[in-house]
């Protein structure tokens, strides 16, 4: 049997990782049934698992997860009180969880250790992560990025893709289903199988002759259209055919990148096969993503680092032309003439105007120093002082 335990061992020979394998896939496909099956899999097997459900929604779910998204964010609730329709009240419930990223990490870097208090708990080796079953929001969300960004920065993380295969028989849902994968390869930059499900009911062969043989693609279009399937008038069922053709071509460089299965969720077949799967995308994840998501993290790191050197260099600035300012009039009158006895034009805009400025550099000064309330304040007091001079000119 495979196991992901020895596959997540870095190159560099660090100690081991669990696998984190998060399930995405169109709504019935099958992902909590292959989460399922999954759970079980590792149990039979003996192997420390953490299983998480990301759905807000799901109403009942057929095995014992350690960490639910229903315990924190009540998806009824949300949906009363921002009234809000249900992928809106999904989004919401998955914002309001990802605020809490920090301390999932947390608890899944803990589990990834041994415990000292607990020295019979082993080591969690894979973590199994479900998703809601609308893909878009959870792969083209804010939160949806983050979660999975912040799982894939401390952990090897592989996406399965779950395509019910009863429902990707024709041409155009097959291209459908592989267009979909294809956006969540690029959108989510990680190692993916693609995992063809309720084979049970549906061999999954004709898929995979697809992916690997376009000359069998390219027939399978020309039955369709010669029984019509598309459905079109005045030539509209050709132009189908031309860009179900053509989208072919374009996947093809995208196929060679996935790893294939076929499945059955409910019969627990292929489920090993699955598991080699996972254990060579892993590999690709060490030896290609990791690279390319430190490389990443520099990027913007060093751009940070721009920033905050930019910011420091314009305090400086700031400070310098306090200092002019502030000391001329010192220069030339004490701190009561300048209240008492006004010049001759009174309240001079200049001198006003050289006021404000000076209380606008302060705030900002103000505002590197001490952060955001404390501008307030130092702004408002700068202006309680203003008036208080105007008032007694
Ligand atoms: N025959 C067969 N049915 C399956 C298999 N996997 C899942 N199903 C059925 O497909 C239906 C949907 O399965 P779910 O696991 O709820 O699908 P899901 O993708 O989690 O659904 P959402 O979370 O609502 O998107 C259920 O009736 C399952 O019993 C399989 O391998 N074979």
């Amino acid at each position: 049997m495979a196991s992901t335990s020895e596959s997540s061992a870095s190159p560099q020979g660090q100690a081991e990782k669990p696998v984190v394998i998060v399930t995405v896939g169109m709504a019935g496909s099958g992902k909590t049934t292959f989460m399922q099956r999954l759970n079980a899999h590792l149990f039979q097997n003996q192997e420390p698992r953490y299983v998480m459900n990301l759905d807000p929604a799901v109403a009942k779910l057929p095995f014992q997860c350690n960490l639910d998204i229903r315990d924190s964010v009540n998806y009824k609730k949300v949906m009363e009180e921002h009234r809000l329709g249900p992928n809106g009240a999904i989004m919401t419930s998955l914002n309001l969880f990802t605020t809490k990223v920090d301390q999932v990490l947390n608890i899944l870097e803990k589990r990834a250790v041994p415990d000292p208090e607990n020295p019979s708990r082993k080591p969690v080796k894979t973590i199994l992560v479900d998703t809601p079953g609308q893909i878009e929001v959870f792969v083209w969300s804010a939160s949806g990025t983050i979660l999975l960004d912040s799982l894939a920065s401390s952990f090897p993380t592989v996406i399965a893709y779950i395509v019910d295969t009863t429902r990707a028989c024709s041409t155009s849902t097959f291209m459908s289903n592989m267009l979909y994968a294809c956006s969540i390869l690029y959108k989510t930059k990680l190692p993916m199988v693609v995992v063809f499900n309720k084979t049970d009911i549906q061999d999954a062969g004709f898929a995979k002759e697809w992916m690997t043989d376009y000359e069998a693609f390219r027939e399978a279009l020309d039955g369709d259209e010669n029984k019509n399937a598309f459905g079109g008038q005045d030539g509209g069922s050709g132009y189908m055919a031309s860009l179900l053709n053509s989208m072919s071509l374009m996947l093809e460089e995208f196929y060679s990148h996935l790893k294939v299965v076929s499945v059955s969720s409910v019969k627990g077949t292929g489920i090993d096969d699955f598991m080699d799967a996972v254990k060579e995308k892993v590999h690709e994840f060490n030896t290609v993503y990791q690279p390319e998501l430190d490389r990443r993290r520099a990027e913007r790191e060093e751009i940070k680092k721009k920033q905050r050197e930019k910011e420091l260099e314009k305090m400086m600035r700031d400070m310098s032309m306090d200092g002019l300012t502030a000391a001329a009039p010192e220069e030339n009158k004490s701190d009561d003439e300048d209240v008492q006895e006004p010049t001759p034009d009174g309240d001079s805009d200049d001198e006003i105007d050289d006021e404000n400025d000076r209380e606008g550099l302060q705030a900002r000064y103000a505002a590197s120093l001490l952060g955001k309330d404390s501008v307030t304040e130092e702004a408002s007091f700068a202006k309680y002082l203003h008036s208080q001079r105007n008032a007694t000119q």
